[in-house]
């Protein structure tokens, strides 16, 4: 698992290194700016053989320091550089200052506020250095920026000027400089995998500058084989899992969630349909097997059988059955997805679904079902973000799992899956995860399927969620262009082999 950290988090590790002699904050900054460069010339070898003219925007802390390294080094490499900075080179912290004083036996140092108030003319550069503001951004960037969009290719130095490291979000109304190239240290901060953050760096890269890891808390999924593996057994060894569905002409969604169910592996599954929607069901189902719940108290009864160990709702069953529905299925405290009409039914007294739920169950909300179950937390995350750091999904997500007393998996690019502990995980679908096509009908029903699987199969709810996340990412990607909902069940073993499983 990759660890991602706040600025706080890296500024303590970076002073930890420093108070303890092992570096430099100085030699920090010249790997730092190495990086940089050495990612320029690695993504475009065209340009870098052949260097042009060159804009480094320097800001008034040690992002700007960066900036004054790369402007030596690039200068070196060859490229005609001009520097701006923001504030004034006597303020700037020690070692920026440094930096600032080799750069000016190479070039002069111009006033950025200055210089935007003449107009800038951008279309002059190839490249430009984003080295504002880093992890360092509390408020606004209150400078008219000029728009890069269309000329020089924009690095940023560790995070896009404008962008909270903490949230990913936008600080206040001010400038926020996109990047095609973002070029960070030692590790992703929030910021680069949550809310904007991945459609303002553009392409990431991280560079180690020989920190030693650990400090973070929450870390990026990445596949855990021992979670797909299965061991020898009988099929009740793996668990068995029901997905209710929805009455006649809407029982397609937990169709689906029951295939992706037993393709990860559930031992058994079984589709729970009312009366009217049997025949429906009976015609389109083999290997998963069918019965009659007509409603909570059919529910109940079935769940006397134990070795129904995890459930699945929400998917196409409509409000008024889903909240009856659920209602029965947490009563029996077994492993629950719970997911769409099962959450949006409860949206006019949450309390109320709060109150039943337990350790074993999972919700997966997307943006609008998370408002209507946590609508002060919903509120907070798109209020405006006046001040860094910034109220972000991770907080928010964290907020509601200890105000559920269970696991939230929040959905989107950024699925943010935290536990009622606090422990919590990001699955970034962006940047070498990016799966547009999963933006699908019904993909958000085999997901919950898949969770529902490896419920069924054992794995503790944060785990489950979190595996879940990737794989059904991973079989998007897979499959790719053309994707629909039932090719995810089907690319699933291919996956899954890929894992060693
Ligand atoms: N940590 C590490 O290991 C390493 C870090 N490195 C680099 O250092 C960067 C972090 O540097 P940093 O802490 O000096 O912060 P940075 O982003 O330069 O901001 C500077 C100051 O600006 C101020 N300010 C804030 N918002 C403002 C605004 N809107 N308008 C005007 N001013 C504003 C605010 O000060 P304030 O005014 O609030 O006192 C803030 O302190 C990091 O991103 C990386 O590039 C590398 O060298 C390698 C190792
Ligand atoms: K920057």
């Amino acid at each position: 698992m990759y660890e991602t950290l706040t600025a706080a988090q890296m500024r303590a590790i970076e002073a930890e290194a420093i108070e303890a002699g092992s570096v430099t904050g100085l030699t920090l900054m010249e790997r730092a700016g190495q990086g940089v460069v050495d990612a320029i010339r690695a993504r475009w070898p065209d340009r870098a053989a052949a260097p042009g003219r060159a804009l480094v925007l320097a800001g008034p802390g040690n992002n700007g320091g960066d900036g004054f390294v790369i402007a030596r080094l690039l200068k070196t490499a060859g490229w005609q550089v001009d520097l701006f900075l923001f504030g004034s080179p006597e303020k700037l912290p020690p070692d920026a200052k440094a930096n600032a004083q080799r750069w000016s036996e190479l070039g002069e140092t111009h006033d950025l506020e200055q210089a935007l108030e003449r107009g800038l003319d951008v279309a002059r550069y190839e490249l430009a250095i984003d080295a504002l503001f880093g992890t360092g951004l509390t408020r606004p960037v209150a400078l008219p920026l000029p728009d890069l969009s269309d000329g020089p290719a924009v690095v940023a130095v560790d995070i896009p000027t404008g962008l909270c490291a903490d949230s990913g979000r936008r600080i206040g109304q001010g400038a926020l400089m996109r990047a095609d190239l973002t070029v960070t240290f030692h590790a992703r901060k929030l910021g680069h995998v949550l809310a904007e953050g991945p459609a303002a760096c553009g392409a990431l890269v991280v560079h180690d500058i020989g920190l030693p890891s650990g400090g973070g808390e929450t870390g990026l999924v990445t596949p855990d084989p021992r979670a797909f593996q299965k061991h020898q057994g009988h099929k009740y060894g793996h668990g068995h899992a029901l997905v209710l569905s929805g009455p006649a002409t809407r029982t397609g969604a937990a169709r689906l969630a029951a295939r992706a169910a037993l393709r990860v592996g559930a031992g058994l599954v079984t589709l729970g349909a009312p009366r009217d929607a049997m025949a429906e069901c009976a015609a389109q189902l083999t290997a998963i097997m069918l019965r009659d719940v007509e409603d909570g108290a059919a529910l109940t009864e079935m769940l006397g059988d134990d070795r129904l160990n995890a459930l699945a709702l929400g998917p196409g069953l409509g409000p008024d059955r889903a909240r009856d529905l659920a209602i029965a299925a947490l009563e029996a405290r077994r492993a629950t997805v719970l997911d769409a009409d099962a959450l949006t039914a409860f949206a006019d007294d949450p309390d109320a679904l709060f109150a039943q739920l337990h350790p074993a169950c999972v919700l997966t909300p997307h943006g609008g079902e998370f408002a209507r179950l946590f609508p002060d937390l919903a509120d907070r995350l798109s209020a405006p973000a006046e001040r860094g750091p910034a109220y972000s999904k991770l907080d928010a997500t964290r907020e509601a799992a200890a105000r559920a007393g269970c696991t939230v998996l929040y959905k989107g690019m950024d699925t943010v899956i935290a536990s009622q502990t606090g422990a919590a995980r990001i699955h970034c679908a962006a940047y070498d995860r990016a799966a547009p096509w999963l933006a699908t009908a019904g993909a958000g029903d085999v997901l919950t399927g898949l969770i529902a699987g490896l419920l069924a199969r054992g794995l503790f709810p944060l785990t489950a969620a979190s595996q879940a996340a990737w794989l059904h990412v991973e079989a998007a990607r897979r499959f790719g262009p053309g994707l629909i909902a039932e090719d995810l069940p089907e690319t699933l073993p291919a996956v899954l082999r890929a894992q060693g499983a």
